[in-house]
């Protein structure tokens, strides 16, 4: 049995008041959340431990956004696994387009912060999907399969998530048509040696589409944008029908 995760992926947004504030109008919805739906935020750096005092009892777990493979040194601007192991955070986003995209982040730095995010007992969240231009040239398959073979070299399989992310699905509005979503999801698990990773879809998730996406029989959760944001949208997707 594959488990359903359902994570919200805050970006740079939010201070720490509006996080305290996002939480008091979205807590009181999860008493409608089936208990086996795992339920993430992951918010910038600076709100994890407000957060997580204010979650204490709650069900909800934290993610960070990035993590880097070291338990610490002279790495200025990044953050290791303890310090984030400390204060209670679980998960955490790895290889998000945007970090590969802005940030220089390829395969080889994915897979080290795979790898140092489990050594220090984070479950990572590894992103993956194509541009627009790759889809449009075929090339979506043949991409994906690259990012797994590369990012997955030594990674454990049984503390492990997988998001599929179509790079022109974010924050676009333009969702990838469900039915493909799930084919490429299909297409990820009959890559990997552990069938039963959860393995997600990301790219303009919202309250209209949540109901259709999660009906795919593949589809095992989403990571969620912009739609994250305010407590009735995130609300409305965690408590999918
Ligand atoms: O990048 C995403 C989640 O990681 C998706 O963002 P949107 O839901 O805003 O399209």
């Amino acid at each position: 049995m594959r488990k359903i995760v359902i994570a919200g992926n805050w970006k740079m947004y939010k201070t720490q008041a509006e996080s305290e504030e996002f939480l008091q109008g979205f807590l009181p919805h999860l008493q409608e959340t089936p208990e086996e739906r795992e339920i993430l935020l992951c918010p910038p750096f600076t709100d994890l431990s407000a957060l997580s005092r204010n979650l204490h009892g709650s069900r909800i777990q934290l993610g960070a956004q990035n993590v880097h493979w070291a338990e610490f040194g002279a790495y200025t601007g990044e953050i290791s696994g303890p310090m984030l192991t400390e204060i209670g955070v679980r998960y955490v986003i790895v290889g998000h387009s945007e970090r590969r995209q802005y940030f220089g982040e390829t395969d080889a730095t994915v897979n080290l912060r795979l790898k140092g995010a489990q050594k220090f007992g984070l479950t990572p969240i590894l992103c993956v999907g194509e541009t627009k231009q790759q889809r449009d040239a075929g090339e979506t398959e043949s991409l994906i399969i690259s990012q797994l073979d590369k990012g997955l070299i030594n990674v454990d399989q049984e503390n492990l998530v997988i998001a599929y992310e179509p790079i022109w699905a974010i924050g676009t509005g333009d969702t990838c048509e469900t039915k493909e979503a799930n084919r490429v999801i299909g297409l990820i698990r009959s890559q990997l040696k552990n069938p039963n990773v959860p393995i997600q879809y990301g790219g303009s998730v919202k309250p209209s589409n949540i109901d259709e996406i999660m009906a795919q029989p593949e589809i095992d959760g989403v990571l969620v944008g912009g739609a994250s944001l305010e407590p009735e949208s995130f609300a409305r997707i965690v408590n999918y029908h």
